[in-house]
């Protein structure tokens, strides 16, 4: 094995144009091009102007499998659906759905398994199992796929490759020194790059990473110019998310776009190991939409980091008093343990701490309650005794207006076309209509109106409609970024 050297633009864009040939996603005067980038090491640049919802690139997963630390060992390895799963009948460890039990893919690590490991296969060890899963599956890839992954970037640090450790050393798994080092440099590839994505069977959904080689090789930013979907092949397709102009740096964003700067620079900081210093990163208002602020216990003004990168003092807009980061450390984790207990609360109590409390600790634009108001949107309306029909008018009106004031901030942000955004359109046309249905005399802003926007944005998503309808999941975030 050797880590690919000639990391330049030319060679990678080679690798990477043979590979999407491979996968017959090679399209003829592609709109991107690899570039060295003012960040480090390489990006995708535009190569002419790009317009809001146009596809820049499609790609294909290399390596695809369960996640590191997935919760349940009860999926089928090579559906993911979680109905009607048995163990392999192979005995290898890892569970199948009926379907799928003689899946050509499966029977691959399914041999290498029953091979290597030689101990009593326990509840325990299929866990470290589906843990190692998807870098374990980097060894039956094709020499070609294999010089893929060994050109993209992988973070340096003993914690990769835990996976690879723990099968060794619990499973007793063996292994040459040659195939251990690629195993371990694969997961770091995957820790540095993996894509989150979901894949839906009927009302079930499994959260598995993949890895995208050419998605990889886009930077991030807390304000992305480029949203991805997944299409039920698993691939994935990148679509500009406001006007691109020819030569600007193509961004994804590794993050929740509704997170506060401190979480993002956190988040980044422990998953991805650098420090943002985007525009939205260094302004501590986060483009006036003061998310990250907390309140001034002496004048109500909004108290933001002096540094935001840095962990250094907190100041007052309004009176100018310092607030140590300790103090406001204080705050925060008071917050986010009220938060926490908010998994199975009812809308009462919820609404009760988004006016009372947590009014008087931070400003309405936090990201504390923007979650909260996502909470209370997707509670009201889908909520045995909160149903459509059961909801006051007033109740409808304080819906509609949670959702606009997000959409508010979303504009802020300057993201253009996202998920969240679709989806709180929807929520909006929703509320409209059930008024309409109610009101005589007056009618709102015709509904089909924020139905059209709606669907303008969710049309990209070939899940969007499971979402609609079973999800409401990835509320805190536009759900394309992590
Ligand atoms: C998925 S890779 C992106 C492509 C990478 N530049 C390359 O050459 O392969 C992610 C890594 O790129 C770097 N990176 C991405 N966005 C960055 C940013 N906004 N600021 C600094 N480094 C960034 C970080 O090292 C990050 O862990």
């Amino acid at each position: 094995m050797s880590i690919g050297s000639d990391r330049s633009a030319s060679n990678v864009s080679r690798i990477m144009d043979s590979f999407l040939e491979r996968h017959h996603l090679l399209v003829e005067d592609a709109p991107w091009e690899l570039r060295p980038s003012p960040l480090g090491g390489l990006g995708v640049f535009a190569k002419r102007d790009l317009h809001p919802g146009e596809v820049i690139f499609r790609d294909y997963p290399v390596i695809m499998g369960p996640r590191c630390l997935a919760e349940s060992t009860d999926i089928c390895v090579s559906c993911y659906r979680k109905q009607d799963i048995i163990p392999c009948n192979k005995k290898c460890g890892l569970s199948l759905c009926t379907n799928c039990q003689t899946s050509p893919d499966h029977k691959r690590e399914c041999e290498f398994i029953r091979q290597r490991i030689n101990v009593e296969i326990t509840q325990e060890l299929t866990h470290y199992l589906i843990n190692s899963l998807a870098p374990l599956r980097s060894i039956f890839l094709s020499t070609q796929d294999k010089e893929v992954v060994l050109y993209l970037k992988a973070h340096k640090g003993h914690h990769h490759g835990f996976e690879v450790d723990l099968l060794m050393d619990k499973a007793n798994c063996k292994m040459a020194q040659e195939e251990k080092e690629f195993l371990k440099f694969v997961c770091a590839v995957l820790d540095t790059n993996a894509f989150e994505l979901v894949v839906r069977n009927g009302d079930d959904q499994t959260s598995l990473r993949g890895l995208y080689p050419l998605g990889s090789l886009a930077n991030h930013r807390c304000f992305p110019n480029a949203f991805h979907v997944f299409d039920d092949k698993q691939r994935m397709v990148t679509r500009a998310s406001v006007f691109i102009e020819k030569d600007e740096e193509i961004f994804h964003s590794y993050t929740k776009i509704l997170w506060g700067t401190s979480s993002r620079l956190l988040h980044l900081k422990e998953t991805k190991h650098f420090v943002c210093k985007c525009e939205r990163c260094v302004d501590p208002t986060e483009f006036g939409t003061y998310m990250n602020a907390i309140s001034c216990t002496r004048c109500k003004g909004n108290v933001l980091p002096i540094l935001p990168q840095k962990n250094c003092d907190w100041r007052c807009e309004g009176c100018m008093k310092v607030v140590s980061v300790k103090e406001v450390g204080k705050t925060l984790t008071l917050i986010g343990s009220v938060m926490r207990s908010f998994r199975n609360c009812n809308f009462n109590v919820m609404y009760s701490f988004l006016k009372g409390k947590l009014s008087q600790m931070v400003p309405d634009s936090n990201q504390a309650v923007l979650e909260l108001k996502c909470k209370i949107i997707w509670y009201l309306g889908y909520t045995p005794g909160f149903e459509w029909k059961d909801l006051p008018l007033e109740t409808l009106v304080l819906k509609k207006r949670f959702c606009s004031d997000i959409i508010e901030i979303l504009v802020k942000l300057k993201v253009g076309l996202c998920k969240i955004k679709g989806l709180l359109l929807y929520e909006i046309y929703l509320c409209t209509e059930e008024i309409n249905k109610r009101k005589v005399n007056t009618v709102e802003k015709d509904e089909v109106d924020y139905l059209k926007e709606a669907i303008d944005i969710l049309k990209f998503d070939a899940s969007a409609s499971k979402l609609i309808t079973a999800g409401r999941s990835d509320l805190n975030g536009n759900g394309y970024g992590s």
